[in-house]
């Protein structure tokens, strides 16, 4: 099967998850958790995650990017710019209330399913992707990062995958993800310690791409990295693109309902829901 065809398909399980209507928003009409906008200068999309205060992902947040990515998809965009409208903060990676306390098993199916969903579009994208890091971004934000192919980041921010020191492992498609951006060793270090990286120390690994002081600067950044491909044919940078990517997408594609079952098991263990309670706990003492 060719990899466009991959990308479209998925087993019949998943797709009666995906394109079931069960867990609609009902304020979805009222809130957009996603704002789409074109730079007129460059006609590129700029994409921003809008779920106050810190973007954390929830499930309606996963779909309606998803929607977004298609349309995008079908306009054959010149390249989009990934970014957050909440103050400091890019994303504060999954919203842990999807998590604990002991979630709903038929939602927290249906939330990985739209998570692996998310990392499949926008890893996969045929598009040239930039992640203008304008806020932290921890965990579920610095996987979206990692998953567009060039990193702009302001300063004094902070970036990482910090599952390891709450007791979760990153499923394999996260790891793979960072290891298409650092060598090996330095994304074991990266995982295994959980620390986050600050601007500054994110560059020096080769994390991110770029440092700028304001979005004037990113935008001028992103342009300079979209006109490397003003003569490269789309569909030849496409498919040359999904060639390198493809290996990971199509392995997590076709074990999509067993990683979710997988990660399910995992947290709905009384150790794991302990360990992310107090995790939790603590995120919200350290304001009082
Ligand atoms: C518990 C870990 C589970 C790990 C599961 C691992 C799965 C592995 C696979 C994939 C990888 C993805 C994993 C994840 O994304 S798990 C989520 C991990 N996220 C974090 O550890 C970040 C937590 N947040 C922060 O560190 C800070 O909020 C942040 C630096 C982002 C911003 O700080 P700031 O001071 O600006 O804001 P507050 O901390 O006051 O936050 C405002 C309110 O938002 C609540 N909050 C923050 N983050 C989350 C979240 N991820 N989910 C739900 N809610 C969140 C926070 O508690 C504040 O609420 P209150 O106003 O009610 O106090």
């Amino acid at each position: 099967m060719n990899f466009s065809r991959l990308l479209k398909t998925t087993s019949a399980l998943t797709s009666r998850w995906l394109c079931s209507g069960r867990f609609q928003s009902t304020s979805a009409a009222a809130q957009k958790l996603v704002d789409v906008s074109v730079d007129s200068k460059t006609g590129v999309s700029i994409v921003s995650l809008n779920r106050k205060p810190v973007n954390s992902l929830s499930l309606e947040l996963f779909k309606e990017f998803c929607g977004v990515m298609d349309d995008l998809e079908s306009e054959k965009v010149r390249g989009m710019i990934l970014k957050s409208s909440c103050d400091n903060v890019f994303s504060s990676g999954l919203d842990i209330t999807e998590l604990y306390p002991h979630p709903d098993e038929d939602r927290f199916h249906a939330f990985w399913l739209w998570f692996q969903e998310t990392w499949i579009k926008l890893y996969g994208s045929s598009f040239p992707t930039v992640a203008f890091i304008n806020g932290h971004a921890p965990a579920g934000g610095c996987v979206l990062a990692i998953s567009c192919e060039y990193r702009i980041m302001l300063p004094y921010y902070k970036i990482g995958l910090n599952e390891a020191p709450v007791g979760i492992v990153a499923p394999d498609w996260v790891v793979n993800s960072l290891k298409s951006v650092l060598a090996s060793r330095k994304a074991e270090q990266l995982l295994t310690s959980g620390r986050l990286l600050d601007t500054q120390e994110a560059f020096d690994i080769g994390l991110i791409d770029k440092i700028v002081n304001n979005e004037e600067e990113a935008l001028a950044r992103s342009e300079e990295f979209f006109s490397t491909f003003d003569n490269v044919p789309k569909l030849a940078r496409a498919l040359t693109k999904q060639q390198v990517r493809k290996n990971e997408i199509s392995k997590l594609i076709k074990n999509r309902s067993n990683d979710a079952k997988l990660f399910l098991n995992h947290i709905l263990r009384p150790e794991t829901q302990k360990i992310i309670g107090s995790y939790f706990k603590s995120l919200k003492d350290r304001k009082k």
